[in-house]
């Protein structure tokens, strides 16, 4: 995908959109983790499988997602994870509001990166920044070399929420970017007597009731 018109306008809700707050989400991860496909995944619920073709860049789609009964504007952005373009990249982390960190859990090499992505996004983005790991790819089970538990426990000791993905069946895209918007959505209106919303415990909770209940 060439994305190198940052100011592109890919899609998104109605003319009332640019009225409203966005929130910027940005999708991290080394090249060829399925960033693009899982924002294709998300914003027009397909995937298209063919040869890869690596991002040029960046560029952002807007979507709006409603979150009990509210609408929340994403503006998510989809970022080049070759190397050569990591310095144009560090300089879109400081006003983001949340960061989606991917990889493949076919390709060791990804996995073995996210240390190195979690030291850069603390040194370029705001520190309270919101966080989530994806394991993409999920739906191939047979060429799998990372355990989710290798997942959950990277993620647990960064402390942030870890979900497996798959860009191809859908598989948890949603209730990731549905995830980021209720946190967004919380920190933004906070009223003091709101209980308080935990992205962690808000997908584990998910996980569980689609594993529980998936042969409903
Ligand atoms: N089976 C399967 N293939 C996937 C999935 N996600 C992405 N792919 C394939 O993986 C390749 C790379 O996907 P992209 O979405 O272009 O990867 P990217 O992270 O955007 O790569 P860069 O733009 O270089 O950073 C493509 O051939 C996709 O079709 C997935 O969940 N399952």
């Amino acid at each position: 995908m060439d994305l190198q018109r940052p100011d592109s306008y890919q899609g998104g809700a109605g003319p009332d959109f640019n009225q409203h707050v966005l929130h910027k989400t940005i999708l991290v991860g080394d090249s060829g983790v399925g960033k693009t496909s899982l924002l294709v995944q998300f914003d027009q619920g397909k995937f298209i499988p063919g040869s890869f073709s690596a991002t040029v860049g960046i560029g952002f789609t807007n979507k709006v997602v409603t979150v009990d009964g509210v609408r929340v504007k994403l503006q998510i952005w989809d970022t080049a994870g070759q190397e050569r373009f990591r310095s144009v990249t560090h300089a879109y982390y400081r006003d983001a509001q949340a960061l989606l960190l991917l990889y493949d859990i076919t390709n060791k090499s990804s996995f073995d990166s996210i240390r190195a992505w979690l030291t850069e996004i603390h040194e370029y983005a705001q520190r309270d920044v919101v966080i989530m790991l994806l394991g993409n790819k999920a739906d191939m089970s047979s060429e799998r070399v990372i355990r989710s538990e290798d997942g959950e426990t990277l993620a647990r000791e960064y402390g942030v929420p870890f979900l497996e993905t798959s860009a191809k069946t859908g598989m948890n895209v949603e209730l990731a970017f549905l995830a980021i918007a209720k946190e967004l959505k919380y920190r933004a209106g906070q009223q003091a007597n709101e209980p308080s919303f935990q992205i962690r415990d808000y997908v584990e909770s998910q996980k569980k009731r689609s594993s529980c209940c998936s042969f409903m």
